[in-house]
Order: structure tokens, then sequence, then C-alpha cells
């Protein structure tokens, strides 16, 4: 099957360190894919050389069917990648509807100019955000906290929230970046949940995460980095036991 995203190549360096050393990965269309490896291997400027916050030095991304490592993240956003950052904020003094509606404004024709001139096309606009924003609230469970202030959420709902952000773009690629990390058990369950749901509803996602029980759980595939480079790519329950991933994560005699 062709590959929804395709990186060949990728490669960033960062002065004398090479963050990221020929990275080849795609994602199919409907795959879970998750990306792990120890601190520093490269997992993060991966996701910000895909979503665009970050250029690469070297290699390619397509997209479905065209390179995409050119466009700024807004237009990478409109053509259906969507991440929802770690620690992307949840903007206080604001709604959790409000905070969710953020994330259509990237796929929205009008503009922020049309906004803030409140022209007719802006007014469309607005209904359509409304209408993806609750939508999106709903599939994240969050629909009963649409209107209190999102400073109220507890983290698991904030992590839903991120997700929710995310969604209102309408996405085909969701990037997740380390979304169960400092999450306690059963808001970590609610979660995978959630990521399943959506996985079962077609879209294609790509998960940084560190919770191995969560990778399990989750992912079709596997990419395992370290210091830059791809070491392993494949389902979990055959990574797991491959010497060169053992060796990443345990440390061998030779790497100090
Ligand atoms: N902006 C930057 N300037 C200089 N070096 C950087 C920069 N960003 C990342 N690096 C370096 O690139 C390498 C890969 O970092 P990256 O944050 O992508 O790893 P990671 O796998 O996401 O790590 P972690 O699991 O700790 O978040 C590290 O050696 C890091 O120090």
């Amino acid at each position: 099957m062709t590959a929804l995203l395709s990186a060949v190549g990728l490669t960033r360096r960062f002065g004398g360190v090479h963050a990221l050393r020929d990275v080849d990965l795609d994602v199919a269309p409907g795959e879970t894919h998750a990306v792990i490896g120890p601190n520093g291997a490269g997992k993060s400027t991966l996701f910000k050389l895909i979503g665009g916050q970050l250029p690469a030095t070297a290699g390619t991304i397509g997209y479905d069917g065209r390179r995409i490592d050119r466009l700024a993240p807004h237009r990478r956003a409109r053509r259906g990648i969507a991440i929802a950052f770690q620690d992307a904020p949840v903007f206080r003094g604001m709604t959790v509807a409000e905070n969710a509606m953020v994330g259509a404004h990237a796929i929205t024709r009008a503009g922020p100019v049309a906004a803030v001139l409140r022209l007719p096309r802006h007014r469309h606009d607005e209904t359509v955000i409304r209408t993806l924003a609750a939508r999106a609230l709903k599939k994240t469970g969050l629909d009963g906290w649409a209107d209190r202030p999102a400073d109220d959420l507890p983290l698991g709902q904030q992590r839903a929230l991120q997700v929710a952000r995310a969604l209102c773009g309408r996405p085909r690629l969701l990037l997740l970046d380390e979304p169960a990390s400092g999450l306690r058990g059963p808001e970590r369950t609610a979660l995978a949940g959630l990521i399943e749901e959506l996985r079962g509803e077609g879209l294609s996602i790509l998960l940084v995460e560190h919770d191995v029980g969560f990778v399990a759980r989750l992912a079709d595939r596997v990419t395992v980095l370290d210091l830059g480079r791809v070491i392993a790519s494949g389902p979990f329950a055959r990574i797991r036991t491959d010497p060169a991933v053992i060796k990443a994560y345990l440390g061998g005699p030779d790497d100090h």
C-alpha cells in the first residue's frame, strides 16, 4: 500500500551534533506507528521536521503523494497533518471550547484578517469552527467541560484537549508527542482508549512515547532511534527482543 507519509534520508545537524542521520520512516494509511528511543535519540527533532517547525539539513518528506518538506507548518496543517505537542500550552483565561477552536483556525479559508474585520466569510468560518470544536470535544470526552476555564482541567483532560485541538484541524495524520507522559494509570488507560478509537476510524497516527506499555498496546509498528539513527523497525513483539534495541536502552561496555 502507498504510504501516507514517507520520510527518506532525513538528516538534521545542530552545529556538530547530528540529531538525525539518514532516517527513513513511513506511515501507512490507518496505521499507528510509534517512534521510541533513549533520551537524545532524535525523536522530538523528527517530529519538528515533519511538522515543519524545523527545516531538515538533508532528506525529503512526502505526504499524500507530494513533497511537503519546504512547506510552512500552517500549509502542512491545511493538508491534514496535526500535532499534539505534550507541552503545548493550554491557553489560560480561555474556555475549553475556545482552546479547542484554536486548532481549527489553521484550516479555515478566511484567515486572521477576515476574523479581525468580521467579514461574512469569517462569520461562516466561525460556524464551521464551532461545529468542529463541539465534535472534537464530544469525541475526546470533554463536552461536559466546554464552557469551563481551561485552567481547571486535570492533566489527563489537558492531554485530551491537546488531541481535541489537533482534531479540529480535521487531520489525516495525527502526530502525538509523548501523550502519556506524567499521566497516572486510569488517565493513561483512558487516553489509550481514545487513541484506539481514532485509529478505529481510520486516522493515521505517528506517536512518540516513552511508556512501553502504551506503545505495546497501540502501535502497529515501531521505529527505534538511537543517536539519530534508525536501529530497528517492525512490530513491537519483534523489536523488543532485538539485540541492538536492548543494547541502546541498557548501554553496552563500548558506550563508555
Ligand atoms: N535546538 C537544538 N540545538 C542544539 N542541539 C539540539 C537542539 N535540539 C536538539 N538538539 C540535540 O539533538 C539531539 C536529539 O535531540 P531530541 O530532543 O530530538 O531527542 P529526543 O529523542 O526527543 O530526546 P528526549 O527523549 O530526551 O526528549 C540531542 O543530542 C540534542 O541535544
